[in-house]
């Protein structure tokens, strides 16, 4: 407790009294000094001692320098030494002391204990104020002790780290393994293969009768990730990784191999990258080689349709298919139509009870089983026939397990990496392919990697994307500008709902109608939407293939796989729900390697969330901002205006 360094004028009498006590305690001190040095010192002590005796010394000369009456010492031995010693003096006239204190002092002292204690004789020092109370106990207070450390919150993963958890490390350590270019087709002889792609020359020579002279676009580079994934710069290249991969040994072309499948291969690329060309060029080579032995070598189809054969087609079987291929794959692995993947992955193999790991009397297999309609062995596959009735098999320790050869192939714009669902297909050491173009050219594979990981897909390189925020009112309007004063025509406009799509489309027709005069035809727009029959479908995107019809207004129902080559806008008259949907959407454009755009019309209260949804996918930047004020919309007005009042007309007449 600091003391003030001078004493008040009025306290001479308290001077003495404090200084009588003053001389009591300093003889008490020595007392004990000299009894503390009669014991034997402690080792580990030895250098507190040491400082203790130094302050006891200055304590001391301070003592002496006071009791000699110099008052500029006696504040400084205050101050410095025995700090609280005039206070602890206090005992008798401390009632007194304390009403001739002045006002700030007393201030000062507004926290103490009324009355202050004696000292004890075994006390070295007067006792401060309770918090430093264990200090006082010890013969040198310790210097401030350290503030501990409040507990502090750790800081939350990035994103990136959660995304690459539970990965495989070969994924991240990525090695680059070849730089080549693009893969021309030569032509050749009939059955020549070509030593880098693996194709005969009647392949190649029908490629070229149909224009295509080289697998598709330049390979600039690309890394392949240990045995697991190969990763793959510059979009557009996955013909020239995926048709060698395939057809590269006469191993991988090997209609069965039940000792030793092949290993299955995922692909992420971006939309018109041409990925179908990818796995139809090494199956039909294979099997135009090899011949099937099946009534339908090739079987296209949705999940729904291929469960109806496998319930009601008689003798369908699975149990020889040799590929696999699920395109669009995150599309149909979100849909558990009647459980479709798990159905169809047992139809690969023979039924269970009469699997070959089964041991039967004699080891001959009986296979009751086969009564079981499409689930009976297939005498195609020849990894099971030894499975058959009239087969006798005799079954030794040294037999491997026979396995299906399918191989699956698993495409899409927009892979999911979802563990679970890729867990349901229980892929066979898989090789995944990303297709994805550099952000900058300092861009690391483990970058290329992270962005496939945490979905943020690459678009075609020639996409130019545009985004245009404005009132709800006026979302036809802009449509209108984007037609007449930017040629947004082969244009397909992406609504929310088949129903949304009917109304723009009679919107559409009555405002062509109010401008159109004698000398124009008008643009023509036409909808494709659930609402109609499939036949008019078909003849609807017949005209437009043809530019008979310049907009087709529809809903999601064609924002994947159509390849439409002219169509070279895509408008997003309703913002997409999801950064899947817009990739796919825009990818309708674009295709490949020809130029496209993309305009998307955000509402006001929408931009926030279709900004963020960008953002996330780092693709913000990518999609400029188009204003487009008044001016550019007034003399589209009065159309606009006749044609909603034409509509409403319509409406009200529909529903009186
Ligand atoms: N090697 C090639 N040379 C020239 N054109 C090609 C080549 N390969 C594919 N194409 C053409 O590129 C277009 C896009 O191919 P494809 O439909 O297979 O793309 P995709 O990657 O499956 O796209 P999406 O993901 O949108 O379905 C098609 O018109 C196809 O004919």
């Amino acid at each position: 407790m600091a003391q003030p360094a001078v004493a008040p004028p009025a306290a001479s009498q308290g001077a003495k009294t404090k200084t009588n006590a003053k001389k009591r305690y300093l003889k008490a001190k020595k007392e004990r000094r000299k009894k503390r040095k009669a014991l034997p010192e402690k080792p580990l002590a030895s250098e507190r001692t040491t400082a203790r005796k130094k302050r006891n010394e200055e304590e001391e000369s301070g003592a002496d320098e006071s009791l000699s009456g110099g008052s500029e010492s006696e504040g400084a031995s205050e101050a410095e030494g025995v700090r609280s010693f005039p206070e602890v003096a206090l005992t008798a006239p401390h009632a007194q002391m304390a009403a001739e204190r002045p006002r700030k002092r007393r201030k000062l002292d507004a926290g103490e204990p009324e009355e202050p204690r004696a000292l004890s004789p075994e006390e070295d020092e007067p006792p401060a104020k309770s918090s430093l109370a264990p200090c006082a106990q010890s013969p040198t207070p310790p210097a401030a002790l350290p503030a501990f450390p409040q507990p502090r919150r750790p800081e939350a993963p990035s994103k990136s780290v959660l995304a690459l958890q539970g990965l495989d490390k070969a994924l991240i350590e990525a090695e680059v393994i070849d730089p080549a270019t693009t893969v021309p087709l030569d032509a050749g002889a009939k059955e020549a293969l070509d030593e880098r792609t693996g194709l005969s020359g009647r392949i190649r020579n029908r490629l070229k009768d149909l224009g295509i002279t080289e697998l598709f676009a330049g390979l600039s580079r690309f890394f392949a990730l240990y045995r697991c994934t190969t990763y793959v710069e510059s979009a557009g290249i996955v013909q020239t990784v995926v048709v060698p991969l395939l057809l590269s040994s006469s191993k991988s072309r090997a209609l069965y191999r039940p000792y030793d499948p092949p290993d299955d291969i995922c692909v992420s690329a971006p939309t018109g990258s041409g990925k179908t060309l990818a796995y139809v060029l090494p199956i039909v080579e294979i099997f135009r080689l090899q011949g099937g032995s099946s009534k339908v070598d090739i079987l296209i189809c949705t999940p729904g349709r291929l469960m109806d054969h496998l319930n009601d087609t008689l003798n369908f079987s699975l149990q020889h298919l040799r590929f696999l291929v699920i395109d669009e794959a995150d599309r149909l692995l979100a849909q558990s139509f009647q459980n479709w993947l798990a159905q169809v992955l047992a139809a690969t193999r023979p039924p269970r009870a009469s699997d070959d790991t089964e041991s039967t009397a004699g080891g001959l297999r009986s296979v009751d089983a086969a009564a079981q309609g499409h689930a009976r062995p297939d005498s195609l596959a020849p990894a099971f026939l030894h499975l058959l009735h009239d087969i006798d098999y005799v079954r030794t320790d040294f037999d491997e397990k026979k396995e299906s050869s399918c191989q699956k192939l698993l495409f899409s714009a927009t892979l999911t990496r979802d563990p679970a669902k890729i867990a349901a297909l229980g892929l066979r050491q898989p090789k995944y392919i990303v297709v994805q173009s550099p952000k900058t050219s300092a861009m690391s594979k483990e970058e290329g990697v992270l962005d496939f990981v945490m979905e943020k897909f690459t678009m075609p390189a020639s996409l130019t994307e545009h985004m245009i925020v404005c009132e709800s009112s006026v979302k036809p309007l802009m449509l209108f500008h984007l037609v007449h004063t930017r040629s947004v025509t082969n244009a397909l406009v992406f609504t929310k709902s088949a129903e949304s799509t009917t109304r723009l489309v009679r919107l559409f027709e009555f405002f062509e109608g109010s401008r159109q005069d004698s000398r124009s035809k008008g643009v023509v727009a036409r909808a494709y939407s659930s609402d109609l029959a499939p036949g008019e479908r078909k003849s609807i995107l017949e005209q437009f293939k043809n530019q008979d019809i310049q907009i087709l207004i529809c809903s999601d129902l064609i924002s994947r796989g159509i390849d439409i080559s002219h169509v070279s806008h895509v408008v997003s008259y309703d913002v997409p729900v999801d950064f899947r949907k817009y990739v796919h959407r825009v990818g309708r454009t674009a295709r490949a390697g020809r130029a496209g755009d993309a305009w998307t019309l955000v509402e006001e209260q929408e931009a926030r969330h279709f900004k963020n949804m960008l953002k996330e996918a780092d693709h913000l930047e990518k999609v400029k901002r188009l204003r487009i004020g008044d001016t550019d919309l007034g003399p589209l007005k009065p159309a606009y205006e006749a044609a909603l009042t034409r509509l409403k007309e319509v409406y009200a007449r529909g529903s009186s």
